[in-house]
């Protein structure tokens, strides 16, 4: 039977009827008033964000009341106080979560003036006339803006949202489920949603759009992350405003180490994206102009300011991309025939690096500036397959066995299909994967692993050049984020900046590139062993360039970016050659990084040969 409340009245009035009922009706009128107490309780507390101003503007005055009676000689260090709080709220380092130069200007002028107000009260009397009506004008001119404020208001619409959730929740098909919480923040609000038994979030995923209809946001404004916790819950995000709708310009390197985590970008929530690459492999995948190569900028521009790494870059689309940086890499290939030896250069000094580890009995190489770590960075590595199908396999020893020896191989590519990236397990071994923009929904589990797109990376949906969802140890949400934006001036400035004093290869790892040449190896290895043994041969190409460079130097030598610059060869060929000279007492280092040809009087002929 369907009983309303008015029935019960009625049918309570007839109980009651005219019988003795004083105690009873006693008892009624205490239920009454205290839940008239608690209903004002709760409404005082629903709406205390509202009552913020008039509370504050009572305390003031309740404060500069006993104050004045109190300790009225303190009103000057109120002042003060007033005064330095205000300045520290304009300048960010209090209430730091106001991001927008208005809200601080708000809070300052407000607590400056409260603060006056205060100070005023103190040495007069808050009971004066005029004062007591400044404290009401002024409560109230503050009340204004508060009460129209943006977030204050968002925070409305959410409650009204909250209310609304379960037609909502009926119209898009997630009948049962309802908010477990919910929270304005910077962009818009965030709740967690609870699903009713049998639901999942791959429900909740499928019915996105339906989601932003029912709440009638702009398309494209709803987030659904899982609940790392809870099955039958999920995280609704609803975004105002896009945090990522401008470039993020980037600000500098985030490291000084590979040990540290770089810094990618930033999340939706503000928050950086940190990726450790010591001891692991990145693949960064994502259609043309989805910003692959900006990525890759992010990281070389954080890594050549660790001296504890060195840099191997191939770039086989002529070097449009890693010339750049070329004073920063040890070598950089550009041609396929370039690119394979880079990568067979690679698997020697893995295997010395790991004779070397077996012969001191440890497990592990630790990077440091003497023995640096190796990392190779290659763009486009689809181009590899095409035109140095050899490289893959030297690729795949270093992805399955270089993390231990500190390789670590970073890959970009459009699409990381088994032709693009090799029949090899390279791609099993990258356990860092970013994610860009992908043109079919299938690309995503391409690039992030089989079973992602289900799972709510929806890395198809990423809407402008630099968007991307990052998985990797420790980042397992499926988070939007956005690259920083590396340009063009940034990257000569790096490069200027650390050009100059990146570190050179370790010994052990410089010798194991140059091993014993055996008749039956590779004829172009050697034909370079054969070069560099001729001593009598007049000098060719680079070396004769670099001699020249070493001959015609000023007092204080030339700077070995300058040797790299003129002879377009990488650090460690430039270093190797000087070794040599020097052992033979050719050329001299005139400082850290700076030579010249020896001064003695023939040395110039005996340079040139
Ligand atoms: N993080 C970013 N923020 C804003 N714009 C970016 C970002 N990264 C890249 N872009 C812009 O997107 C464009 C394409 O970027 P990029 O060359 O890195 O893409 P790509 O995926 O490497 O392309 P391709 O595969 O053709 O080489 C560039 O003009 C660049 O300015």
């Amino acid at each position: 039977m369907n009983r309303t409340p008015r029935r019960y009245a009625r049918r309570l009035r007839k109980q009651i009827g005219g019988a003795d009922t004083p105690p009873f009706m006693l008892v009624m009128n205490d239920r009454y008033s205290g839940a008239a107490l608690e209903a004002v309780g709760r409404w005082l507390f629903r709406y205390r964000s509202e009552l913020a101003p008039i509370v504050l503007g009572l305390w003031v005055g309740l404060a500069g009341l006993v104050l004045h009676s109190t300790h009225p000689g303190v009103w000057p260090l109120i002042a003060v106080g007033a005064v330095v709080l205000s300045g520290a709220v304009l300048k960010g380092w209090l209430l730091r979560r106001l991001d927008r130069f208005e809200e601080r200007l708000y809070a300052a002028v407000t607590a400056c003036a409260a603060g006056g107000w205060l100070a005023s009260a103190t040495a007069l009397g808050g009971g004066r006339f005029q004062l007591s009506w400044l404290l009401l004008v002024g409560t109230l001119a503050a009340a204004v803006p508060w009460w129209t404020h943006r977030r204050r208001r968002a925070r409305v619409a959410v409650d009204r949202t909250i209310r609304a959730w379960p037609d909502v929740a009926e119209s898009i098909g997630l009948v049962g489920s309802h908010v477990v919480s919910a929270a304005v923040d910077l962009w818009g609000w965030r709740a967690r949603v609870g699903l009713r038994r049998g639901q999942t979030v791959a429900d909740a995923l499928s019915r996105v759009p339906a989601i932003e209809s029912g709440l009638g946001t702009r398309p494209g404004a709803v987030r659904v992350t899982p609940d790392e916790s809870r099955a039958d819950r999920f995280t609704l995000r609803v975004l105002d405003r896009d945090p990522h709708a401008e470039p993020i310009p980037w600000t500098g390197p985030s490291v000084a180490s590979i040990c540290d985590p770089i810094e990618l970008g930033v999340y939706e929530d503000a928050s950086p994206v940190r990726v450790s690459l010591l001891r692991r492999h990145a693949l960064i995948g994502g259609i043309a102009g989805s910003g692959k190569s900006g990525v890759l900028n992010v990281i070389l521009a954080n890594l050549v300011a660790c001296p504890d790494v060195v840099l191997w870059g191939i770039d086989l689309k002529g070097g449009m991309e890693l010339q750049p940086w070329a004073a920063c890499l040890d070598r950089l290939a550009t041609m396929p025939r370039e690119a394979a030896a880079l990568l067979r250069d690679g698997v020697r000094v893995l295997d010395g690096r790991a004779g070397a580890l077996s012969r001191r009995g440890l497990r592990v190489w630790e990077p440091s500036e003497a023995d640096p770590a190796l990392v190779f960075v290659v763009d486009e590595y689809a181009e590899l397959a095409e035109e140095a199908g050899d490289a893959l396999a030297h690729a795949d020893s270093i992805a399955r066995r270089g993390r231990a020896v500190a390789e670590t191989l970073l890959a970009a590519t459009q699409r990381p299909t088994q032709q693009a990236m090799g029949r090899k397990a390279v791609r099993s071994q990258m356990d860092v994967r970013v994610c860009l923009r992908v043109r079919e929904r299938r690309d995503v589990d391409l690039v992030l692993g089989q079973g992602m797109l289900a799972a709510g990376w929806a890395a198809h949906m990423l809407d402008a050049p630099g968007k991307f969802l990052l998985s990797a140890p420790g980042a397992d949400a499926p988070q939007r984020a956005r690259a920083y934006l590396v340009g063009d001036a940034d990257v000569h400035a790096t490069v200027e900046r650390y050009g100059p004093s990146r570190t050179p290869l370790d010994p052990l790892s410089l010798s194991a590139t140059r091993p014993v040449v055996t008749p039956d190896e590779d004829s172009d290895v050697i034909d370079a062993e054969l070069v560099d043994a001729d001593d009598s041969a007049p000098p060719q190409g680079p070396e004769a360039v670099l001699l020249n460079a070493l001959n015609d130097a000023p007092p204080q030598g030339r700077s070995v970016a300058g040797l790299m610059r003129a002879t377009g060869m990488g650090r460690t060929w430039v270093y190797d050659r000087l070794q040599e000279y020097a052992t033979a007492g050719r050329v001299v280092q005139v400082s850290r990084g700076r030579w010249r040809a020896h001064q003695g009087g023939d040395s110039a002929a005996a340079m040139t040969g």
